[in-house]
């Protein structure tokens, strides 16, 4: 069996371009003012973030962008996770973009999950305004109006005079150069939102790679891909060919004067940078991406890493534990997860007791332990994907009876306490708003069940637990 799958893994034909990378391990570190070309107006900002030097795929990327590349083959970069991937792409596009002079969408950053996009987000804020570029975001975290409004700026209508409805769409302007975003709220901008167009873009970065291309996402890439091509590739595309029919309704006009470009230069060529941990060598997958002769950065490790400093256990225990914390990131609202990760990170809470939506590529500074909650029925399909991603260090982590017994004074009293302030919470949330009261006796009891299981998981976890996460989520539920 596994002598099968070994060779299912070797027959798998690699891309020829993969088979010559640059290996990302080669490069040292970088002190900041060292950076050749980087614009002192960066060099501030990334200051004030605290960096002062470069982490080795952040060199590379440099070089073969910025440096003697000249962004002139599309990237592909493969290194693990907390690499610095992120500003690898950040920094160059920003530095590129720098010497714009009108703002249209240039840059379009694409990440499967909101929270991985707020992540992104952060670091383009923190760099792009000090070279007067703004950066939007498109994850569908407010309402599609709002949204509109942050990325397009409407034409001012004059009473009494009749618009032609062709010149008035391009008329229309981009509040933002660079725009990070999900498939799905990227997806709706470009069907719905009048003046929301692709036709200038530069840059398209696709982070999470392997993630994106399992998942179509409403032909998110195809209709991307052909947006930005000029008129005369698009006849030729293979993309025009696999588009849905919706599609046709779309289509793109060039604006004269406002071509693709920076430093006066026409340049045509939409470069793209693709970006994961654990980047996928299947050739079916990798020629949607329709890379131009792509250079293939890589660590040369394996595909899996954990983080350094992060260890992890499995710890196996009933299914009533495990359950519930399916329940945990399904319910809550983008706002409460936020808050709830600033406050990990600023080490407010001890413990976060999590579905799969503190996924890779969430950080964590200084991150310490990472417990997995099994049922004795999973360990198999564990240790499985455990051995997919080369990873052999997740010993099992056993809690004696007695001290579980030693803490079940703790938990029944901290029990005792959520369930009342859960119960004159939601009670309170039903005298001000009638609508509550459809939610019922049951969800309520239902949600104290569920919060003592994440009490008793964080509880066996780890002895420092913090009540903070769950109070919060109780307060929402
Ligand atoms: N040059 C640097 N100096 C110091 N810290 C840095 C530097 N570059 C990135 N970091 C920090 O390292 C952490 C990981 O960076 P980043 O999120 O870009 O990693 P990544 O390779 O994209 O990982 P993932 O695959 O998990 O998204 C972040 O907290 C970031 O702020």
């Amino acid at each position: 069996m596994e002598e099968e799958s070994e060779q299912k893994k070797k027959s798998v034909p690699v891309l020829p371009w993969m088979r010559s990378p640059v290996d990302v391990s080669l490069f040292d570190e970088c002190p900041l003012e060292l950076l050749p070309f980087l614009d002192p107006r960066l060099e501030v900002a990334l200051q004030n973030m605290g960096i002062t030097s470069f982490f080795p795929v952040q060199v590379a990327v440099w070089q073969e962008t910025i440096g003697p590349g000249s962004f002139e083959r599309d990237l592909c970069v493969n290194s693990p996770t907390g690499s610095g991937k992120t500003l690898a792409y950040a920094l160059p596009i920003v530095q590129m973009l720098s010497t714009r002079a009108v703002k249209c969408l240039r840059a379009l950053v694409v990440l499967p999950t909101r929270d991985l996009a707020l992540q992104v987000k952060e670091v383009f804020a923190a760099i792009a305004p000090a070279v007067g570029l703004s950066v939007g975001l498109a994850v569908g975290q407010s309402s599609i109006a709002d949204e509109i409004s942050e990325l397009v700026k409407r034409p001012k209508l004059e009473a009494g005079i009749c618009y032609d409805p062709e010149e008035f769409s391009l008329d229309f302007q981009s509040c933002v150069d660079i725009l990070v975003a999900t498939p799905g709220r990227l997806m709706d901008h470009i069907n719905t939102t009048k003046g929301f167009t692709l036709e200038h873009l530069c840059y398209l970065v696709v982070d999470e790679t392997d993630r994106l291309l399992r998942e179509a996402y409403q032909s998110w890439l195809p209709t991307v891909l052909q947006l930005t091509l000029s008129s005369d590739e698009s006849l030729f595309s293979p993309a025009s060919t696999s588009l849905p029919s919706t599609f046709g309704s779309l289509k793109t006009i060039r604006r004269f004067g406002v071509e693709r470009g920076f430093k006066g230069k026409s340049y045509p060529r939409l470069v793209k940078m693709v970006l994961s941990a654990t980047l996928t060598q299947d050739p079916s997958k990798l020629v949607q991406l329709d890379l131009h002769h792509p250079l293939f950065l890589t660590t040369g490790q394996s595909r899996y890493q954990l983080p350094e400093h992060l260890k992890s256990f499995k710890l196996i225990c009933e299914s009533k534990l495990k359950s519930p914390i399916k329940e945990y990131s399904g319910l809550q609202r983008q706002s409460i997860r936020s808050k709830t990760l600033r406050a990990f990170r600023a080490g407010e809470i001890q413990v976060l007791v999590s579905s799969d939506a503190m996924t890779r590529g969430m950080d964590v500074e200084g991150t310490g332990r990472c417990f997995t909650l099994l049922r004795r029925d999973e360990v198999t399909r564990f240790k499985k994907l455990l051995k997919k991603a080369d990873n052999n260090s997740c010993p099992i982590h056993s809690v004696p009876s007695d001290s579980v017994e030693s803490l079940r004074v703790t938990y029944t009293s901290a029990l005792e306490k959520l369930k009342e302030s859960v119960e004159s919470e939601t009670y309170r949330k039903r005298k001000i708003n009638s609508k509550s009261s459809s939610m019922g006796k049951g969800k309520e009891l239902n949600n104290s069940k569920g919060i003592s299981s994440y009490l008793l998981a964080g509880i066996l976890a780890d002895h420092e637990f913090n009540f903070a996460v769950y109070r919060s989520y109780a307060n929402e539920h």
